[in-house]
């Protein structure tokens, strides 16, 4: 493909091409927010990052190589360039790898879904020819669909209440950018909705990972391993935490107390992060949510924390630089900041406040959309959009 300008065209919150040139530098922008150690230890631990490639994992798998320098294998799922560019992620990937060799790290990207029996025995060979063994493990993934390899079966997960029909408001914006408030109403799952979703997003799949490391002795002694959890606000708890996707939240939850189980046996620790409210592709499919991000951080401004500032405290959690902050039921909690009763009540008087009329000044609508619109490389500070590129970049190869 040669190089040619790459437009933001798409639908709603979702974009069909990406830019490379934005989603590097949207990188770059991540590493800059991430403060360097004095110096990178002697030992590199070893890491496995599934969902490596964007939100939570991406920025889990640049804080890991920035201050700790690990070593290890991130996991992503991301399309290739072809008749339409290659997805953000594919991009982001490239510059991450950048970011590996700079830290002088053995690090390598697999393309794979993360679901697959062959993906896991492929990163397993591969973490046991490279390093041996590991030490930590960041499941980070989010997916609207997952084939169980052992039965065949296509699970979908859906985005929706529980028990009754739920009516939010939401923000989109028209085709020239202007912000638009809108009641939507979601209809209650069926059961067998909840279970699928519960499949997909739950915990089996992290358990899958983790006994298969187990059974081939590839943890090492004192391993340790998160997945990625949401609480949220009341304002978003009918969608979110009590609908479908809570309900699998829930269920990782369970998982981790199961695996910090078995983990006993190598002295390791299994624990979910429930992290706060970000902008990424897995966020702006739920109803809702962009104009609850609006609003917080109308209200937090630059309080806000970013997922860089929160892996930055999950790696220090992680190697013990500082204790684990748990709550009573046993969760890391990154989130402290954006549940803080006071917070809450300042977004909640937004939310009730907020008109078609008002909206431009009562939610920060510019700021949410120069970042979902950066999930695909586009309103990044500093590039020359008008400049031709070319999409058509490899993955990154093994170093
Ligand atoms: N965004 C939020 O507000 C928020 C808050 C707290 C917790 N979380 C949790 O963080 C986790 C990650 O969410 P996110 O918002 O960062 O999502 P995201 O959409 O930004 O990233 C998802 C990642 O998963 C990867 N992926 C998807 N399907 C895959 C597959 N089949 N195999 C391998 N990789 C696959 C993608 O390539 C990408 O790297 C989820 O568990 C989510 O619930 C998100």
């Amino acid at each position: 493909m040669a190089a040619r300008v790459v437009s933001p065209t798409g639908r709603g919150f979702l974009l069909l091409d990406a830019h490379p040139t934005g989603c590097f530098r949207s990188v770059a922008d991540m590493v800059a927010q991430i403060p360097p150690p004095a110096r990178l230890p002697e030992h590199r631990p070893v890491a496995l990052v599934i969902g490596s490639s964007a939100g939570y994992g991406l920025a889990a798998t640049l804080a890991g190589l920035r201050r700790h320098g690990i070593h290890g294998v991130g996991v992503a799922f991301e399309r290739p360039p072809g008749r339409r560019t290659g997805t953000a992620g594919w991009y982001r990937t490239i510059a991450t790898d950048a970011v590996a060799a700079e830290a002088g790290s053995d690090f390598t990207f697999v393309n794979a879904d993360a679901f697959a029996d062959t993906t896991k025995a492929e990163v397993l060979d591969l973490i046991e020819k490279r390093f041996g063994q590991l030490d930590f493990l960041v499941y980070s993934v989010a997916a609207p669909r997952r084939t169980d390899p052992r039965t065949g079966t296509t699970y979908q997960s859906v985005i929706k209440p529980i028990g009754a029909a739920h009516t939010t408001r939401t923000l989109e914006f028209d085709g020239d950018g202007t912000p638009i408030l809108r009641d939507v109403t979601a209809q209650p799952a069926d059961e067998a909705e909840a279970a699928d979703t519960v499949q997909v997003m739950g915990g089996e799949d992290w358990s899958r990972w983790v006994a298969d490391l187990q059974e081939r002795n590839l943890l090492r002694t004192g391993f340790r391993t998160v997945a990625l959890s949401y609480i949220g606000s009341s304002l978003t708890s009918a969608i979110y935490r009590d609908g479908t996707i809570g309900a699998a939240k829930v269920h990782l939850e369970r998982t981790a107390r199961e695996l910090d189980e078995r983990l006993a046996a190598v002295d390791g620790r299994a624990l979910t992060s429930v992290n706060g409210a970000a902008v990424t592709q897995a966020s702006t499919a739920i109803p809702g949510i962009a104009l609850y991000v609006s609003l917080l951080h109308a209200t937090l401004g630059d309080a806000l924390q970013s997922p860089v500032e929160q892996s930055v405290r999950l790696w220090d959690q992680l190697t013990g630089a500082v204790p684990f902050d748990l709550d009573e039921q046993g969760r890391l909690r990154l989130d402290r900041w954006e549940l803080d009763p006071a917070v809450q009540a300042a977004v909640a008087e937004r939310w009730r406040a907020i008109t078609p009329e008002t909206i431009a000044e009562v939610a920060d609508v510019d700021w949410f959309r120069a970042q979902f619109r950066g999930l695909y490389g586009f309103d990044v500070p500093g590039v020359d959009y008008a400049e031709p590129v070319d999409p058509d970049l490899e993955w990154p190869a093994p170093r």
